[in-house]
């Protein structure tokens, strides 16, 4: 096996990794790709090549298998350790949720960053804790590798003062309270890839709506974030599979005062116990809310479709106007239903899709002519990582 780059990105239902290759200056070769998703439903993992043949797989009944992030990257690292032999692993790249105000790019790890990234905990609590946990993992298993932190949050700063505030006194701004948007790696990569497939609106007014676990949308212009639908944490904008997206404050108060909640409840609430799942009764995942005829689960899956159609008014506000509109991750790149649903609504922002295209999970599906056009690009957090790494590397060779 060929010496090579690592990439462990854990999300809040699933840990994807990626084995990268260095390919020139600043390309990476993707030699393997894989993922344990569905973390406490149904756990399935997953190997692929670089061809998508499958290298190994294991799909457990539910209740089976790994149900905890822990145990999940235990069962990806006796995997890699197989795959890699006695390659060399060059550097390690993760995905770090929360960035906070220091940092705005991505930055080599050691025990000060380390510490700082624990402080923003609190404020990713369904995703930082399963980032850093790799990092002392890799630590442990490569001392003294060339670890990077890759954040959420870096490819949004930069936001106008107007997309970033809150209207709460400012001195909670200076302290950080600020909207820094999340899914930057996806947003980015996505970005990059619009200059591939579709030059012609790479750099036009776009808007992004990653629909995975974890849901946001990103208003681009130029190529660069200009809004987020995410804010000072992931909770914001969208309901997801189990957070809540936007909600009034004034519940939150409701409950932590009138109604006599604790914050630890009120947390987990808004965490664990709802969106998707909390409106359905059901399920967290969208194939499950596909397949049910429950009254619950149909109006939670219209409760979905009506927040990323006002979340895409409002980011069309945003950017000034909308010349695409780009469907990504788990639920946007594989469920023809959301996108068919939110576009159905939408003709008089000039969205006219072709429904035999959307079917196929095609990836143009507007119809020839439609005034705005619709993709479907597979957004690859792993491969940006990848690249951030290499750039690390070189710096590392220079330095
Ligand atoms: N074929 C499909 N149809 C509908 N939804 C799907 C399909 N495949 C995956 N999903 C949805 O994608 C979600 C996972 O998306 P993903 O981007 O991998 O999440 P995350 O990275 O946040 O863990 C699942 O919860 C599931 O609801
Ligand atoms: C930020 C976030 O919500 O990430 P994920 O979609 O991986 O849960
Ligand atoms: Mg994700």
């Amino acid at each position: 096996m060929i010496d090579s780059i690592l990439v462990l990105n854990a999300g809040s239902s699933s840990i994807k990794f990626s084995v990268e290759a260095p390919a020139g200056a600043a390309a990476v070769r993707m030699l393997a790709v894989g993922q344990i998703e569905g973390i406490g439903n149904h756990v399935h993992f997953i190997a692929k090549d670089a061809d998508g043949a499958v290298l190994a797989e294991t799909r457990w009944a539910d209740g089976d298998g790994p149900m905890d992030h822990d145990s999940a990257l235990r069962v990806i690292s006796e995997w890699l350790d197989g795959f890699l032999g006695d390659a060399r692993v060059l550097a390690v790249g993760h995905r770090v949720v929360h960035g906070g105000l220091d940092f705005s790019g991505p930055v080599r790890i050691d025990a000060a960053v380390r510490a700082k990234l624990q402080e923003l905990v609190p404020l990713a609590p369904l995703h930082q804790p399963h980032n850093l946990a790799p990092i002392d993992a890799v630590e442990a298993r490569y001392p003294g590798v060339l670890q990077v932190a890759c954040f959420d949050t870096s490819f949004h700063r930069g936001h106008a003062f107007a997309a970033e505030a809150f209207a709460i006194p400012l001195k909670y701004y200076e302290q950080g309270i600020r909207r820094y948007g999340f899914h930057g790696l996806s947003y980015e990569y996505v970005a990059r890839r619009l200059r591939e497939v579709a030059p012609d609106v790479a750099l036009g007014r776009v808007v992004v709506a990653h629909l995975g676990n974890g849901a946001s949308m990103c208003g681009l212009r130029e190529g660069k974030s200009v809004e987020s639908s995410m804010g000072f944490t992931a909770l914001d904008g969208l309901a997801m599979g189990t957070r809540s997206g936007q909600i009034d404050p004034g519940v939150l108060l409701h409950l932590i005062g009138a109604a006599g909640m604790t914050v630890p409840e009120v947390t987990r609430m808004l965490y664990h116990d709802s969106g998707l799942k909390g409106l359905s009764g059901i399920s967290s995942d969208m194939r499950d809310l596909e397949r049910s005829d429950d009254p619950r689960a149909v109006r939670a899956i219209d409760y979905f479709i009506h927040a990323i159609q006002r979340q895409l008014g409002s980011l069309v506000a945003s950017v000034g106007g909308l010349d695409a509109l780009v469907f990504t991750a788990g639920i946007g790149e594989n469920s023809a239903m959301v996108r068919r649903r939110v576009c159905e609504k939408m003709g008089w922002l000039g969205i006219v899709l072709d429904p035999a295209a959307n079917e196929a999970n095609a990836g143009v599906i507007s119809a020839p002519g439609s005034p705005v056009k619709v993709l479907v690009v597979r957004t690859s957090e792993e491969t940006m990582i990848g690249l951030h790494v290499l750039e690390a590397l070189a710096e590392q060779a220079v330095a």
